[in-house]
């Protein structure tokens, strides 16, 4: 059985819009509109679009917050919004903007706090927290107040909160926004570390596709409340048809435009000494061989398709 199905799941809003001096009107806005969706056991799936495309809505609707307007979502067989409370004990959630921790209370406290809410048997809790402590390097603010932590510390804080009821499903709503190198990498760590352990569905929306490259083997794109791709980082790259560059430097301009078969030509730059070819059938080592013939190379490089282009590429496409 999959842990979260949705069918045609839709959320319309009524918004009343200005529409003259004294005059307003009552509107609609499909912020998702039929969603498809069944993400297995043990499955980390990121989840993006663009800004207003309907991702915090569905989370919204799969964590029982919003009443869906159509359509069907179930998430461990359980209806979000009916069975609110029995989901609670069975998924973690963490919305970067909101917090669920206990503000003038040191972090060690409200991890207390959360055991008895959950009723969760003590040994549990502490293997849990030990394996966060090590994990997000939580031990040096522990007994600060959350209102005291910056917001890195308080990331971390929230995620060992989601976390120490053993949920079958988390669902990660910009979990890195905001946060410094070192705070983002801890966080990539321990979530590469919890997917890699298989037993946690992980459901994240992000901007950060550095997040969704190093975290997630499927893609799910939502625009206009629409899917528009699901599956694999390198499906996206096939259907958009990424290519990888080549980058050659030579030791002086070439007199005659440089073309090279099954390979196009990118850009020139650094006075017609740097070419940045597209590879289309050529490998890169055809297009060295080719290009050294006809000059001398002082340096090469080879370009992996960037995810930020590919995914561009799919919104402006819409
Ligand atoms: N409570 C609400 N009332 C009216 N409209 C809403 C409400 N919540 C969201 N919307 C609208 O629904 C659409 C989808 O919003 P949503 O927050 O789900 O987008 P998102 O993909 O999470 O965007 P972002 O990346 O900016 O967080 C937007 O047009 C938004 O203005």
């Amino acid at each position: 059985m999959n842990v979260i199905e949705a069918r045609d799941l839709s959320k319309t809003f009524t918004v009343s819009v200005r529409t003259g001096r004294f005059r307003r009107e009552r509107r609609e806005t499909a912020a998702v509109d039929g969603v498809d969706l069944s993400v297995a056991r043990g499955e980390m799936v990121g989840y993006i679009g663009p800004n207003g495309a309907g991702k915090s809505t569905t989370l919204k609707m799969m964590t029982g917050v919003l009443m869906p307007s159509g359509g069907s979502v179930t998430v461990c067989g359980l209806v979000p919004v009916t069975q609110r409370i029995r989901l609670a004990l069975r998924i973690g959630v963490v919305f970067g903007q909101r917090s669920q921790l206990w503000w003038d209370l040191p972090l060690r406290e409200s991890f207390a706090l959360l055991r008895h809410i959950y009723r969760v048997p003590p040994a549990d809790h502490a293997a849990r927290l030990a394996r966060c402590r090590g994990m997000l390097e939580l031990d040096e603010f522990l007994d600060t107040p959350v209102r005291q932590l910056s917001l890195g510390q308080r990331m971390r804080g929230e995620l060992t909160a989601a976390l120490l009821h053993g949920p079958e499903v988390l669902f990660l709503d910009e979990p890195t926004i905001g946060l410094d190198v070192v705070s983002k990498q801890a966080v990539r760590a321990f979530l590469t570390e919890l997917g890699a352990r298989g037993d946690t569905t992980v459901m994240l929306t992000t901007h950060d596709l550095a997040d969704i490259e190093r975290l997630c083997r499927r893609l799910v794109v939502i625009d206009h409340g629409h899917v528009v791709h699901d599956g694999t980082l390198d499906a996206l790259h096939a259907r958009f048809d990424s290519r990888r560059r080549v980058v050659v430097d030579l030791d002086e301009p070439p007199a005659t435009p440089l073309t090279v078969s099954g390979a196009d030509l990118d850009g020139t730059d650094l006075d017609g000494r740097r070419l940045t070819y597209r590879l289309t059938t050529a490998t890169a080592g055809e297009l060295v061989i080719q290009v050294a013939r006809a000059a001398a190379i002082r340096d090469i490089s080879v370009l992996e398709p960037e995810i930020e282009d590919v995914i561009a590429r799919l919104y402006k496409s819409r």
